[in-house]
């Protein structure tokens, strides 16, 4: 079947697409073991079967009988070793190796495990096998694993099972993340985590902030949990709306965006509202340089430090390649191709450097009649809400975005995504090449360049040549003789009018302005 056709708004999806969008349109139902049993040699989901007790039989009834399969420094320790986590601190908690083993750590809420259970999910990921008794015991956390690995869970369940057993009144833990987007979506992961709990979960947006401030002076004692960027979280806290005296977890998601430059000054007004003297607070991403945990160790006390794989790694169920293509010209042609040429399978993430680029591919690529969408700030809420919406229903095939989106999504079984502009640094690329390959699923990522982009490749080079992709001798050679500040690259436009074409417009445009000026200063003469 021609992929052109595919891809065409409106079309029928049938024959061998249809199973691509079963997997994309999914939602973890089923027992992520039982569908990616090939797959379990994946290291950062996979784990030595040992158990004895399995979620299904009731949760309830067995949580006193359950046999620990980590009850020991030494089990602790090839736990480990077997899953490649570091983990440094003082005094630290073992780690869980099965969500039944949650019954050992304080509050362990019995309807947390049948909704794991729900969600399919019977083992924590390394991350989560770490994370969940280090907050469970109230220690300060600084997380780091690659992307799709489960992070969201990791702060999450030690959240819910702690505060539904917290008796006082007012707002009980605190999420930060940097985008809208990525807050909606942890605050689902909370809803389907703590059903069955009497428990009040927000999103501070506009209609919160609305319904609090129409509310009586107790409707802030009913928020347990708030999930917020940190503009709306400020401008709440300002207005006296949100009161985090009483909050005893604070989580930072995505934390070296929200610690680095244009969050930092109000991540530290919201670290400094939180005034519980026994606060919690947790960093997580999956990247972490080394100056983002200076900061986050001045706020912390005796952390336990959690490292899975390499710090800053891409995912190593990515496969990663670059393509050359010359010029900007050459880019639009190749991603053309890409799309129409059938090698591609849908869903696809396109990620551009700027607004304008990405009204502009949308437009290219519309007129190719792609059935492609795209996201941006520019956006109203509602318009980014609808777009996500239908690149999950798998409405959409192909949505262009700018970095956005590079953090933190979830989205289902996306198979590609192409960095159609060079992402500004190592960090960037990590985050949005994890778009795909989540969960123990593979996925593919291109970066397309050109001649002007050689001199910034090189972190994004060391990043493949971690995961062990072959780079060429030359291109490793030619990044080494160039400066390597990463800046914004002034790009030609997207477009398909030739040059030719372009340089007689800007020629008319000059000889136009040029008799307007003459035509104003003979008036001015007269
Ligand atoms: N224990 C588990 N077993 C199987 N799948 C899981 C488990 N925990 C989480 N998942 C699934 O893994 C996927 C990725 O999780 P999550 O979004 O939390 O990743 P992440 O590590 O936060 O990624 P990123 O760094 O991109 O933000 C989700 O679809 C989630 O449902």
């Amino acid at each position: 079947m021609d992929m052109f056709k595919v891809l065409a708004r409106g079309a029928k999806i049938r024959g061998k697409h249809q199973n691509d969008l079963e997997l994309f349109r999914q939602t973890p139902k089923t027992s992520f073991r039982k569908e990616h049993d090939l797959e379990r040699k994946l290291h950062f989901f996979s784990k030595p079967a040992k158990r004895t007790v399995q979620v299904s039989k009731a949760p309830e009834d067995d949580l006193d009988n359950v046999e620990l399969v980590i009850n020991s420094e030494e089990d602790a320790a090839s736990h480990r070793a077997s899953h490649r986590i570091k983990v440094t601190g003082t005094d630290l908690p073992l780690p869980i190796a099965s969500f039944t083993d949650l019954v050992r750590l304080a509050n362990p809420q019995p309807p947390v495990l049948r909704n794991l259970e729900r969600l399919g999910f019977s083992d924590p990921t390394p991350i989560q096998s770490e994370a969940i008794p280090a907050l469970s015991n109230h220690r300060d956390l600084i997380a780091c694993a690659p992307t799709g690995s489960g992070k969201t869970l990791a702060f999450v369940i030690p959240i819910i099972n702690s505060i539904a057993a917290m008796k006082n009144k007012g707002v009980k833990a605190v999420i930060v993340s940097p985008t809208r987007e990525l807050a909606t979506q942890i605050y689902e992961v909370a809803v389907q985590t703590s059903r069955g709990l009497d428990l009040s979960i927000g999103v501070v947006n506009k209609s919160l902030l609305a319904k609090l401030r129409n509310n009586n002076a107790g409707a802030k004692q009913h928020m347990d949990l708030v999930i917020s960027t940190p503009l709306r979280l400020i401008e709440a806290l300002k207005t006296q709306l949100l009161d985090l005296s009483t909050t005893q977890f604070l989580v930072l998601d995505e934390a070296d965006r929200l610690l680095g430059d244009g969050f930092v000054e109000q991540t530290d007004e919201i670290v400094a509202s939180c005034t519980n003297n026994s606060l919690v607070k947790a960093i997580f991403s999956a990247t972490m340089p080394a100056n983002v945990e200076d900061l986050a160790n001045s706020i912390m006390h005796s952390a336990v430090r959690v490292i899975v794989g390499y710090k800053e790694a891409a995912s190593d169920t990515i496969e990663q390649s670059l393509q050359f293509c010359g010029n900007e010209h050459g880019k639009l042609h190749a991603i053309r191709q890409m799309l129409t040429g059938g090698e591609v399978v849908p869903p696809i993430l396109v990620f551009v450097q700027s607004i304008a680029r990405a009204k502009a591919l949308f437009h290219e690529l519309l007129y190719d009649k792609v059935n492609v969408d795209v996201i941006h700030s520019e956006l109203t809420q509602n318009q980014r809400d609808r777009v996500v919406n239908n690149f999950k229903q798998g409405d959409i095939w192909v949505l262009i975005c700018t970095d956005v989106l590079a953090r933190g999504i979830d989205f289902h079984g996306v198979n590609l995504v192409i960095n159609y502009d060079v992402p500004q640094n190592g960090q960037a690329y990590v985050h949005r090449i994890g778009r795909t390959g989540r969960a123990g699923r593979k996925g593919k990522a291109v970066t397309l360049y050109t001649k002007q982009d050689v001199a910034t490749l090189r972190p994004i080079l060391n990043i493949m040549k971690q995961s062990g992709c072959e780079i060429s001798d030359w291109l490793l050679e030619s990044t080494r003789q160039r400066k390597n500040k990463r800046n914004i690259i002034e790009r030609d436009q997207i477009s398909t009018v030739p040059r030719v074409f372009k340089k007689q417009r800007k020629r008319k445009q000059e000889i136009i302005e040029g008799s307007k000026r003459r035509a104003q200063k003979s008036s001015a003469k007269e």
